[in-house]
């Protein structure tokens, strides 16, 4: 393309610009360019004059841009054997109209399609990069505040894959057994998962030490009331009393922890993982709605029956001096342990409660 300038005929190269809020690109159609000299003058004009092979053969090519709005006074630019790739910073962050001040067009000017987008899909990318960059920060500062924060991860991942598939065996094969055998599987729950039970619950005291070392943001008395309130019902009233371990009573019980842990498990998994499926997140915060009182109910009858059992057979009766008369029985701790486990239904309740309004409510904020 030629452009009669003092009576000479000037080269100019083909031109394709493309903008973002923060800067120009302009892509300059000469291989192999030499001498690149590209300045930028006070009336905010960039001067380009090189010598390469443009459109018409190995010359020297030269044009001026006077743009629309000040930029810096900065210029990158990259010289390949297709093209010259120059970068101008805008000096405000702003979209432009157009890339001159001039309102027509340049003939050798024309749109960069490879990199052109308008201005709201620059917007979005912008967006996306601010979005990259704090990304990169906070994993950065996290790692650099805490190093071992992957070998924490994948310690909690593992514990809750143990628990996840602990549980998962007790619910399927209270399951199988309830299909199959109906009602009679009630009688025998405790002798065919006790032990699983035993481990899972042993495990979960994990769950009250994580909190005081700072693995996980949950409350510490929340998990103490949990973990010790089912440890009380499953080695206290179940496993030392065998006269209630062939009680239906122990098969709800059973049965309404496993259903929430197959679900608050996957849950924490996924979370170890930063991923988070939708209907299981609604599960981990609902699901306890109408559990969590069924399974205090359930507890609840489980150490109502077992108070004659205390009576009788006098187990972990307090022996007391003659004169205030033969021994305590343990069923009186065991009432004053209903009164306390209703105190922790309300703690717990509340806890939930607000965990469920807390991510829902960051989940609206996500929405917006
Ligand atoms: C002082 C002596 C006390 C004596 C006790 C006397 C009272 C006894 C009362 C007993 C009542 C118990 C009844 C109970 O046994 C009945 C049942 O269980 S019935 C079945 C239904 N049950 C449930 O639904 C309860 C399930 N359990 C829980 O939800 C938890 O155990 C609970 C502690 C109650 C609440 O959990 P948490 O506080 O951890 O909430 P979050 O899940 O939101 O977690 C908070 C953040 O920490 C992260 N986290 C937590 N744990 C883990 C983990 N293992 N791995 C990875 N990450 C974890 C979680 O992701 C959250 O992070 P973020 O906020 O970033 O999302």
């Amino acid at each position: 393309m030629a452009e009669l300038s003092s009576n000479t005929q000037v080269l100019t190269p083909h031109v394709y610009w493309a903008q973002r809020h923060r800067e120009i690109y302009l892509r300059v159609e000469l291989s192999d360019a030499k001498n690149v000299n590209i300045s930028l003058q006070e009336n905010n004009t960039l001067h380009f004059r090189a010598q390469g092979h443009g459109a018409k053969g190995d010359n020297e090519y030269k044009f001026t841009l006077e743009f629309l709005e000040p930029v810096r006074p900065e210029i990158y630019h990259k010289s390949t054997q297709r093209q010259v790739d120059v970068k101008i910073r805008k000096q405000e962050e702003r979209w432009w109209d157009r890339l001159t001040l001039q309102e027509k067009k340049p003939l050798f000017l024309a749109p960069d399609f490879d990199r052109w987008l308008d201005e709201s899909d620059a917007e979005m990318e912008l967006q996306a990069k601010e979005e990259e960059r704090l990304n990169k920060i906070s994993i950065e500062s996290r790692l650099r505040e805490d190093p071992y924060v992957g070998l924490k991860k994948g310690y909690l991942f593992m514990y809750n894959l143990v628990q996840f598939l602990g549980f998962s065996w007790i619910f399927v094969n209270m399951t199988v057994r309830l299909f199959i055998l109906g009602e009679d599987s009630f009688y025998d729950t405790f002798h065919t998962t006790a032990d699983m039970m035993y481990f899972c619950q042993m495990m979960a005291v994990l769950e009250v030490i994580n909190p005081l070392l700072g693995l996980v943001k949950t409350g510490f008395l929340p998990a103490l009331i949990q973990v010790a309130g089912r440890n009380v019902i499953l080695f206290v009233v179940f496993g030392s009393l065998e006269e209630m371990q062939n009680k239906p009573v122990v098969f709800f019980v059973f049965y309404l922890w496993s259903i929430i842990e197959i679900f608050r498990y996957p849950f924490y998994m996924l979370a170890c993982i930063g991923t988070d499926w939708p209907m299981l997140t609604w599960l981990r915060y609902n699901l306890w709605i109408p559990l969590y009182p069924l399974g205090v109910i359930a507890e609840a009858v489980a150490v109502i029956q077992s108070l004659p059992i205390f009576d009788q057979s006098r187990l972990f009766s307090i022996w007391l001096p003659a004169v205030l008369g033969h021994s305590l029985s343990f069923s009186y701790t065991l009432q004053l342990y209903l009164v306390l486990m209703f105190l922790g239904l309300f703690i717990n309740i509340r806890h939930l409660y607000k965990l469920r309004q807390r991510r829902y409510r960051q989940r609206k904020r996500k929405v917006h």
